[in-house]
C-alpha cells in the first residue's frame, strides 16, 4: 500500500514539542513519513530534536500539538510498546544486576524474547554474563543495552547515539548486526548519528531535522540521483540558482562550487560530481536558513 494511509515507521503531521509550557520549541510543525522496513539516519546539529523525537517515539515525552503515529499505532500504548524498542542515550540498566540477570529480566517481561540473539551479542563483546552491569564499560553496557532492545525482537529500533561509546571494532558489528537484523526480518530502525559516513553503507532513508523542524525525509539514494556538485565560474551563480536549488555554494576567486538539487537537466559549462550522502547531509546542515523563513517563524513562535 502506498499513500497517507500507507503503514509507516514514524509519521508526523504538525508534531510539536516543548518541555515547559512557556519554553522555546523542541519540535515545531514537523511533518514527515518514514516507511516501515527502512534503516533509517536521523540526522541533526545539536539541538535539532533527534533526542526529543525518539523520546516521543519511544512514548517517554508526549506530543505538544499534531500526531505521532509508529507502525500506525499511538506512541506509549501497550500494542506500540510491544512493538517498539527504544535505546536512549542514557541506556538505563540496573547497574545491581548482573548480565545474565539482565537478560532474565528481558525474556520475562518479552514474550517474543529471543535469547539466542540477545546472548550473541553479549558474547560476541566478550562480556562475561556473571558481570555486574554497574561494572562494566560504557562501550559494554552499552552492548547490554542493545542486546536488550533487539532480544525483545522489536517491529521497528529507535536508536539514539547508540554507537557513540563503541569501540571501532564494536561499531563495525553493531552495525553489521543491525542490518541483518533489518535485512532478515524487516525490521525497521531509526538511528540517531552524528557520524555521517558510517550512514553511507547502512542507511537506505534520511531524515534531517533543522532547529525542530524536519527538512528532509527522502530515500537516500533517490537523494543521491537528485542532487550533484557543480564547479564553474562564479558569474555563472544566479543562472545556476535560476535552473536549480542551490543547497549551499562556495566561492573560491573566480570559482563556484555548488551542491544543488537539480530541477531539470544539468545545462552549460559545469564539472558535475556526484556527491556522498555525507556531502549532502552537510551541505543541508549547514545551509543558512532563508531570512524569509526564519521570520515567519519567529512572528509564530512570539504569538503562540
Ligand atoms: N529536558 C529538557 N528540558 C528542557 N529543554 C530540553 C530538554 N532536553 C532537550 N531540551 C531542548 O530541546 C531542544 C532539542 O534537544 P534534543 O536533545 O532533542 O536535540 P538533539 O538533536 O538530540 O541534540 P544532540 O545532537 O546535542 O543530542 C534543544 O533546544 C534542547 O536544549
Amino acid at each position: 500500500m502506498t499513500g497517507p494511509d500507507a503503514p509507516a515507521a514514524l509519521r508526523a503531521t504538525g508534531l510539536g514539542f516543548r518541555y515547559r509550557r512557556r519554553g522555546g520549541w523542541a519540535l515545531r510543525d514537523c511533518e514527515f513519513t518514514v516507511p516501515v522496513g527502512r534503516i533509517a539516519a536521523l540526522v541533526g546539529r545539536n539541538g535539532a530534536g533527534k533526542s526529543t523525537l525518539l523520546h516521543l517515539a519511544g512514548g517517554l515525552l508526549r506530543a505538544g500539538s499534531g500526531e505521532l503515529g509508529v507502525l500506525g499505532l499511538a506512541p506509549g500504548t501497550a500494542e506500540a510498546r510491544a512493538r517498539v524498542a527504544l535505546l536512549t542515550q542514557d541506556k538505563p540498566l540496573y547497574p545491581r544486576f548482573t548480565v545474565a540477570d539482565t537478560l532474565l529480566m528481558g525474556e520475562k517481561l518479552n514474550s517474543s524474547w529471543d535469547r539466542t540473539a540477545a546472548e550473541r551479542i553479549v558474547h560476541e563483546g566478550g562480556i562475561p554474563l556473571h558481570a555486574r552491569v554497574g561494572e562494566l564499560s560504557p562501550g559494554r553496557r552499552t552492548r547490554v543495552a542493545l542486546a536488550l532492545a533487539l532480544g525483545k525482537r522489536p517491529e521497528l529500533l529507535l536508536l539514539d547515539e547508540p554507537l557513540a561509546d563503541l569501540d571501532p571494532v564494536a561499531r563495525g558489528e553493531i552495525m553489521a548486526e543491525l542490518m541483518a537484523e533489518a535485512a532478515e526480518r524487516g525490521t525497521s530502525i531509526v538511528l540517531s548519528s552524528h557520524v555521517l559516513p558510517e550512514l553511507e553503507e547502512t542507511c537506505d532513508w534520511v531524515l534531517v531535522l533543522r532547529d525542530g523542524h524536519a527538512e528532509l525525509s527522502e530515500d537516500a539514494e533517490t537523494l543521491r540521483e537528485s542532487h550533484a556538485v557543480l564547479t564553474g565560474p562564479a558569474d555563472r551563480a544566479d543562472d545556476l540558482a535560476a535552473q536549480h536549488t542551490v543547497v549551499q555554494g562556495r566561492t573560491a576567486g573566480r570559482q563556484l562550487t555548488a551542491l544543488v538539487r537539480r530541477r531539470g537537466p544539468l545545462r552549460g559549462d559545469w564539472h558535475v560530481a556526484r556527491p556522498r550522502l555525507e556531502d549532502i547531509l552537510i551541505g543541508y546542515l549547514r545551509t543558512e536558513e532563508e531570512p524569509g523563513r526564519r521570520d515567519a517563524r519567529e512572528r509564530t513562535e512570539a504569538a503562540a
